[in-house]
């Protein structure tokens, strides 16, 4: 398409060129702008969208019961007991029934002002919607002013118009059955394991729901029906989460607090937290039971009122080291899970990885640190356990940091650094990039592009051994990995010691073509056998290099893909003539302010952050697999689509 437009003669670009995707096709068009992807990640979310209104219902008070089942066919039933979803015809298109409308329009619902509910994981009116254009069937039916209604969708158009089925004069609610589309997900299909975590953490979420969970798919781990109900809500879920780990607070520190009642403002917040050395720290976060992976201001308020009162308590105990506690080594041994419920979240994107609601850090601040308080004045013996523990952990970091300052100032020389790194000249970790640059000319350009001082470069030439299946003397053999080793200043397998990276963050960076995706897989797998907790810890990252430059008269813009070029291109720079297009082939052929403008800058780029999906464990192997399997094409696909293994940092 994009150069079928370059190519058509400027007379017939005209508004018939302009495309107006009507309805629920742009969800089909681009899955990815309403779902994150077309991924396993994907996949399950739209079972959370419609979980989450089913969960919206029950904080709203309306509903008691949920049952999530898993059917044989693939499909999935979600139902519940509560207001059923409104079937009257809708005010604005009295031809619709209001059900029809919320399921075949985008930007419709009962969540945008706070008549219908007070704190909703909702809140674009376009969760139910996207499920339904994403399903080959969706099979919606209420029960409700005693009647049961029923209609049937497939591809988001409707089949016909709403029925009714009979009387129900002791039934309401709303059960939805949809089968995700193959034409969209291809041969994915929804796990039963995953969907019976993704239901039993609601379950935890609100204490004033009972869930029930049936599967008609046995895949020999899962339960094949379970039901669940916590009173005790979130510090049930830290206690079983951490189960069989020993603790320093005998219970953990848990609570929650109603914000109406502190505050005068509807919502809340709950959390648990407890402390070990047996494993990393976590933090799990909520939005209206909304899970938001990337944290944000809730997490940052919590960890603010833990500080303060760690080091409070510290003070009033003498405890002098106590004022050297920082938040990351409240991070490290600290398993929180906290749930906020709020009016109106703000989230970074539809799928709500990030909570941006300013205040809600002042909220969960102020609520949490009485308690916290409270708490370590009243259990002393946790307290002084959890207090020695963190001082440790602080004099440990300040320790490790000392102890890299000097080997950074005097044992860079004697240190064996590959000839063809350009190293940074930072004296200290912290801030400090290494860029794995693909091909010399490459490097030749980065050179000009970046921050001497943080950034160093280490090109390689063409692909490093796969690793996979490589015997341990091939791989110390093979000069490109032993130059890795060395710029990294670690050792691999079971000798690698994240302390001993030399660099804060590695960065791959390669040509955004075939090739470059294979040399970034190869890398992550080599990474991923040898150096794991360089990942787990999240040092490793992607770059991102544009792949087009789009030039209109005085205008200049970067994009990232075909997509995007071809929106442009339509829609016009803003700047006066022709558009002229320029492909970058390689990174090579960026001058260096391109480069440094597009891909290095820290102010202008975007990095991805490589991770490995928790939630997954099982697929790791698998995902080595497909990274190394037969056909780059695949490998390309998966690191274009890569929402599955890797998240979006610094954009
Ligand atoms: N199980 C249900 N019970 C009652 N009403 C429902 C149910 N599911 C959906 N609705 C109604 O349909 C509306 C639209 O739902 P939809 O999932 O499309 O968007 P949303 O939940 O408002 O927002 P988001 O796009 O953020 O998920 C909701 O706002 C609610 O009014």
């Amino acid at each position: 398409m994009p150069n079928d437009l370059l190519s058509t003669p400027i007379e017939t670009y005209d508004a018939s060129s302009i495309e107006v995707l009507e309805g629920l096709e742009p969800v089909r068009k681009r899955p990815g702008m309403y779902i994150g992807g077309t991924d396993e990640r994907a996949l399950h979310h739209m079972v959370a969208e419609i979980l989450d209104n089913s969960m919206d219902e029950a904080v709203a008070g309306h509903a008691t019961r949920i049952e999530v089942e898993m059917l044989a066919d693939g499909s999935v039933l979600v139902r519940d007991n509560g207001r059923g979803i409104p079937v009257d015809p809708h005010p604005k298109f009295p031809d619709k029934s209001a059900l029809e409308v919320i399921l075949c329009t985008l930007h419709a619902g009962g969540k945008f002002s706070n008549k219908a509910y007070s704190t909703s994981g909702g809140l674009n009116g376009v969760g139910s919607s996207v499920v339904n254009a994403l399903s080959d069937s969706m099979i919606v039916q209420v029960a409700r002013n005693k009647e049961l209604y029923e209609q049937r969708f497939s591809r988001g158009v409707p089949l016909g118009p709403i029925a009714k089925l009979g009387a129900a004069p002791n039934r309401r609610g709303t059960t939805i059955t949809f089968h995700p589309d193959p034409e969209i997900f291809g041969a994915l299909k929804l796990k039963p394991a995953r969907l019976f975590k993704l239901t039993q953490s609601k379950a935890y979420l609100f204490s004033g729901v009972e869930i029930r969970w049936k599967s008609e798919i046995n895949d020999g781990e899962t339960p094949l029906e379970a039901t669940f109900h916590f009173p005790n809500g979130l510090a049930d879920f830290l206690n079983q989460s951490l189960s069989g780990t020993m603790t320093y607070a005998e219970r953990p520190f848990a609570g929650k607090v109603s914000f109406e009642e502190k505050f005068g403002i509807p919502g809340s917040i709950e959390w648990a937290i407890n402390w070990t050395q047996m494993r990393d720290g976590f933090i799990q976060s909520y939005c209206n039971t909304v899970p938001t992976a990337e944290g944000g201001t809730h997490e940052a308020g919590f960890w603010a009122a833990m500080l303060k009162g760690v080091k409070a308590y510290g003070e009033r105990a003498n405890n002098k080291k106590a004022a050297l506690i920082t938040r990351e080594d409240m991070l490290t041994g600290g398993c929180a899970l906290i749930s906020i419920f709020i009016r109106e979240p703000s989230f970074v994107g539809q799928t709500k990885d990030r909570l941006s609601t300013e205040e809600a850090a002042k909220w969960v601040d102020l609520a949490v640190k009485d308690h916290f308080d409270n708490w370590l004045a009243n259990d002393t013996k946790s307290a002084g356990a959890i207090l020695d523990f963190l001082v440790l952990r602080a004099e440990e970091r300040l320790r490790r940091r000392q102890e890299k300052e000097t080997q950074r100032k005097t044992a860079t020389k004697k240190l064996r650094l590959p000839g063809k790194l350009t190293d940074c000249s930072a004296k200290n970790r912290d801030g400090t990039e290494l860029f794995i640059v693909e091909g010399d000319s490459a490097g030749g350009s980065a050179k000009g592009a970046r921050n001497r001082e943080t950034q160093a470069l280490l090109p390689l030439k063409g692909k490093i051994l796969n690793v996979l299946g490589a015997a341990s003397n091939k791989l110390h053999d093979n000069s490109e990995i032993r130059d890795i080793c060395e710029a990294l200043g670690v050792q691999m397998g079971t000798k690698f010691r994240v302390d001993d990276l030399r660099y804060d963050k590695i960065i791959i960076m390669t040509d955004a073509d075939v090739d470059g995706a294979h040399i970034a897989a190869l890398l992550m797998t080599f990474f991923f056998t040898q150096m794991r907790p360089l990942i787990d810890q999240g040092h490793l990252y992607l770059a991102c290099p544009p792949l087009y430059r789009l030039t209109q008269g005085a205008k200049r813009l970067y994009v990232a893909d075909d997509v995007e070029k071809e929106y442009w291109l339509a829609k016009g720079l803003g700047g006066k003539g022709k558009i002229d297009v320029q492909r970058f082939k390689g990174l090579g052929e960026m001058d260096a302010k391109d480069l440094k403008d597009t891909t290095m800058h820290p102010d202008s780029r975007k990095l991805i952050r490589v991770s490995i999906d928790e939630d997954e464990p099982g697929e790791t192997s698998d995902l080595v697999e497909r990274l190394m399997g037969k056909k780059p094409e695949l490998r390309f696909q998966y690191i274009q689509e890569n929402a599955q293994f890797v998240e979006e940092l610094d954009v």
